[in-house]
């Protein structure tokens, strides 16, 4: 019987990856609650700034698991620099996580509040050499995180990428993704939390600055619909909706929080 790889259903889900994954069981682990009143603003913290080419958007594609925009990262060609971190972190993709509903889905949750998804900006630290070597460091990876809230108007900046997902509907799916700079998805505040932790799946290494934005973007409910029209199932295996694809809140053992903003 072939090992069920991780996933999010009950077999295999966020309760058992560290029976393949042990640091499921660290104590830098990700998503976290944020408590703004335990935040501590730091006056010290600078500005990001993300400098990406469009070019270097190639793919998009549903692993079963999420829907992942590709970058070409061989190069500084799309690198993000500046707020908590030393350099500049080259952008290699870009995934989301949602909810089967509008009220639930993002793995971050703010004061109580869940977002109805929320996307993760993955980048990595070049003076590791690699992507494999980065995520086994501390200062590897940095991710930016930003809320998707739902609201009355769509999002346009989000209609590309959704108008994609008819094309990879499936498990295994993939669409070339061109032309494509992200940085037309932030929203208009550079605020941010920062904290160190770790990949919410599997290996869930501690390797992870992240960077998550204090304004979220809004979209529809009909791009929220979109986003859950995607499956886990193969093309002809039977239908299996891909939502609530988002790790349960981790334990804060007791890290710092801080805040670009007051
Ligand atoms: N949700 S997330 O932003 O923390 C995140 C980001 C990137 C990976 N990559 C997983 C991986 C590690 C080695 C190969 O592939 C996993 C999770
Ligand atoms: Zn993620």
């Amino acid at each position: 019987m072939a090992q069920s790889v991780w996933g999010y259903d009950s077999d295999n889900g966020p309760d058992r990856w560290h029976e393949n994954y042990p640091m499921a069981k660290g104590d830098k682990q990700s998503p976290i609650e944020i408590n703004s009143k335990d935040v501590h603003h730091d006056s010290s913290l600078a500005p990001w700034h993300a400098s990406y080419d469009p070019g270097s958007a190639k793919t998009i594609l549903n692993n079963g698991r999420t829907c992942r925009v590709v970058f070409d990262d061989s190069f500084d060609r799309s690198v993000l620099r500046g707020g908590p971190l030393t350099g500049a972190y080259r952008l290699r993709q870009l995934h989301l996580h949602w909810g089967s509903s509008d009220d639930h889905g993002s793995e971050h949750v703010i004061d109580g509040v869940k977002y109805a998804a929320e996307l993760h900006m993955v980048h990595w630290n070049p003076k590791h050499g690699n992507f494999a070597r980065a995520l086994k460091q501390p200062d590897g990876v940095a991710v930016v995180g930003i809320f998707l809230k739902v609201g009355k108007t769509p999002k346009p900046e989000m209609k590309r990428i959704l108008a994609e997902i008819d094309n990879i509907k499936t498990k295994g799916k993939e669409a070339p993704f061109q032309h494509f700079d992200p940085s037309i998805l932030f929203p208009k505040s550079r605020d941010y939390w920062t904290y160190h932790g770790s990949f919410t799946t599997p290996p869930c290494e501690e390797c992870i600055t992240w960077i998550l934005l204090r304004e979220p973007i809004e979209v529809s409910s009909d791009q929220m619909a979109k986003l859950r029209s995607l499956s886990k199932n193969g093309e002809n295996e039977p239908l299996n909706p891909l939502v609530d694809n988002w790790r349960p809140l981790q334990p804060v053992k007791g890290r710092i929080v801080k805040a670009s903003f007051k």
